[in-house]
């Protein structure tokens, strides 16, 4: 019994090594907001984490201050918000984090965040393409349906546009996919797998539960389907005016960097559901969509197919389709206008 925890331990020790071997530089901009401190925290425990660089425009260098006693390897640096510190905290990173903007209040949807965040990212995004042109962009902020098309025509217009590096983070979505169901099944959400495919807000959220092999009445299916899609204004509403999502957010950005750093040290067969440029329905005017991606060394490695659908799937895909065409659209046209 000893002998073999003593060959565990030795065996988990040679894999964190094998891991750490490898220096990642991950910054995180919107450090000190509610969903950046509790990210920066978990980012602080990854051992596949070398260097974290946490920016703000207010209290960066604090949040660091206060991550930085843990004791994990990693160093931390908190950056003055001015342009050099934005650059500084940038260069050389191998993953960048965007949660700045403002989060929803009670009745608002995340389209009515467009037009404040819509400058925020855009701006964050010049300063990325100019310093880490080559980073992994995960982009956090909402509406995360049009930040993420903002993010990929600043990279275009100064010619360092990768589609395999910008994703939208909607990990989220199948993490509470997975929970809702489990919490009906009375079962293990660590087992329960969710397919959610199309974009980051209410109708646009397709959770693809046929594709679990499990079965629901029409009522409970129909019940479950809008808890996905609606499961953030849950948070908003509960919060009652002081934002949204944080905590769980955190823990979902922090396993979609886990992913792309495992991927990108070398591990195989590393699925994550994400919003990225895709294929799969450029022809309905959606260049962008979210579905399950194994992520490699260079970020997006292949695109899943949505898979077989039932009728009722195909019917909320429709309607998604149609909205998230527009919120695309919008996200193009803003920098076409306000480069
Ligand atoms: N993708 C998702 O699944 C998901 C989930 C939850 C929240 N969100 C979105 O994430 C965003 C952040 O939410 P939050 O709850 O952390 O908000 P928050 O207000 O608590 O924090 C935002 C932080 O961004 C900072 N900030 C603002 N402008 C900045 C700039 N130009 N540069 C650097 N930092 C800047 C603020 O100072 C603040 O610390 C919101 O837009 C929210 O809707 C997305
Ligand atoms: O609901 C929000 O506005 C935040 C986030 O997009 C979420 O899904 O929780």
């Amino acid at each position: 019994m000893f002998a073999a925890r003593q060959a565990f331990n030795v065996a988990q020790r040679r894999a964190f090594s094998a891991s750490s071997r490898q220096s990642s530089k991950v910054a995180v901009l919107g450090a000190a907001g509610g969903i950046g401190q509790p990210l920066s925290l978990l980012l602080k425990l990854n051992p596949r984490v070398s260097e974290l660089a946490l920016y703000d425009i207010r209290l960066g260098p604090g949040v660091a201050a206060d991550v930085g006693h843990i004791n994990t390897k990693s160093t931390v640096t908190g950056y003055d918000p001015t342009p050099s510190g934005l650059r500084d905290c940038l260069s050389g990173a191998e993953v960048v984090l965007i949660p700045a903007g403002v989060p929803r209040k009670p009745g608002m949807t995340r389209d009515d965040l467009f037009n404040t965040n819509a400058s925020i990212v855009r701006d964050l995004a010049k300063a990325t393409a100019e310093a880490a042109p080559n980073a992994n962009v995960l982009i956090i902020a909402n509406p995360v349906n049009s930040t993420v098309p903002i993010t990929a025509e600043v990279f275009k217009a100064r010619g360092v546009y990768n589609p395999r590096r910008l994703f939208g983070v909607t990990t989220l979505d199948v993490v509470r996919a997975s929970r809702f169901l489990s919490q009906i099944k009375g079962s293990d959400p660590a087992n329960e797998s969710i397919t959610v495919v199309g974009g980051h807000s209410g109708a646009t959220i397709v959770p693809l539960l046929s594709q679990a092999g499990y079965e629901l009445t029409k009522e409970q299916l129909e019940a479950y389907v809008n808890r996905v899609q609606f499961g953030g204004d849950e948070v908003v509403k509960a919060k009652d005016g002081a934002g949204s999502a944080t905590l769980s957010m955190a823990m979902a950005g922090a396993r979609f960097a886990e992913s792309l750093l495992k991927a990108a040290q070398g591990e195989k067969g590393v699925v994550e559901p994400t919003f990225v440029d895709s294929p799969l329905y450029k022809s309905k005017g959606c260049d962008y969509f979210a579905s399950n991606v194994e992520l490699g060394p260079n970020g997006v490695e292949k695109i899943h197919e949505v898979g077989t659908i039932t009728p009722y799937e195909q019917q909320l895909l429709d309607v998604c389709l149609g909205d998230l065409a527009k919120n695309i659209a919008k996200g193009v046209q803003f920098v076409k206008e306000n480069p």
